[in-house]
């Protein structure tokens, strides 16, 4: 059996509904950001310090590893992850499950976007501004890459986490 991995923009849930998921389904649960920060520090510094390019090829580095789990587990991914074409091909052996969240909850739930470098770098403008444009930018790739998409009006996390596991058992 193949991991269930979670992808969709920054806010729209992946960390939050992969826990209770992999809760609900007795299986591990991996955060490819959080591995990220125990092997090379904080997201932010990292961004400052090596730039976007390198921070990208660590991330395909390491979730190349954790797709390679010994267990079937719930991954979720960095936001960004699916910017990686080789990402994208090691996806195919997974069950996909995209997120959609609207621009108002992503504004709710992003706050002052502290820890997400890629909504604040180089710019005053709120973070919510740069999350529309990134979104637009990596849409195609997350709906590309999905073989489920919980629309954003599977509103609560409970909610979210039930019908992904719905969904699967109607796939088997
Ligand atoms: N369905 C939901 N309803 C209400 N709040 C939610 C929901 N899903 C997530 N949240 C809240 O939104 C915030 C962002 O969620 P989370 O960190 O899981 O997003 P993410 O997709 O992992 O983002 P990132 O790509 O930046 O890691 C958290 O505070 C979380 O509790
Ligand atoms: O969408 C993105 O580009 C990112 C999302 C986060 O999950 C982190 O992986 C990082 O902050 C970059
Ligand atoms: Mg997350």
């Amino acid at each position: 059996m193949n991991n269930i991995v979670l992808i969709g923009p920054m806010g729209s849930g992946k960390s939050t509904v992969g826990a209770v998921l992999a809760r609900r389904l007795g299986r591990p649960h991996v955060d490819t950001d959080q591995f990220f920060v125990a092997r090379h520090g904080p997201i932010r510094e990292y961004f400052a310090v090596h730039g976007e390019e390198a921070f990208r090829a660590a991330e395909e580095q390491l979730v190349a590893e954790l797709l390679d789990s010994p267990r079937p587990s719930v991954v979720s991914l960095g936001g960004g992850s699916v910017t990686s074409a080789a990402t994208r091909e090691l996806l195919k052996t997974q069950f996909v499950v995209m997120l959609d969240v609207t621009e108002a909850q992503a504004k709710a739930r992003i706050g002052d976007a502290a820890t997400r470098p890629v909504l604040t770098a180089g710019t005053s403008a709120p973070p919510i501004e740069r999350w529309k444009n990134i979104y637009a930018e990596r849409e195609p790739l997350y709906r590309e890459c999905a073989d489920l998409i919980v629309s954003a009006a599977e509103a609560t996390i409970e909610d979210r986490a039930r019908h992904i596991i719905e969904a699967m058992r109607r796939e088997r």
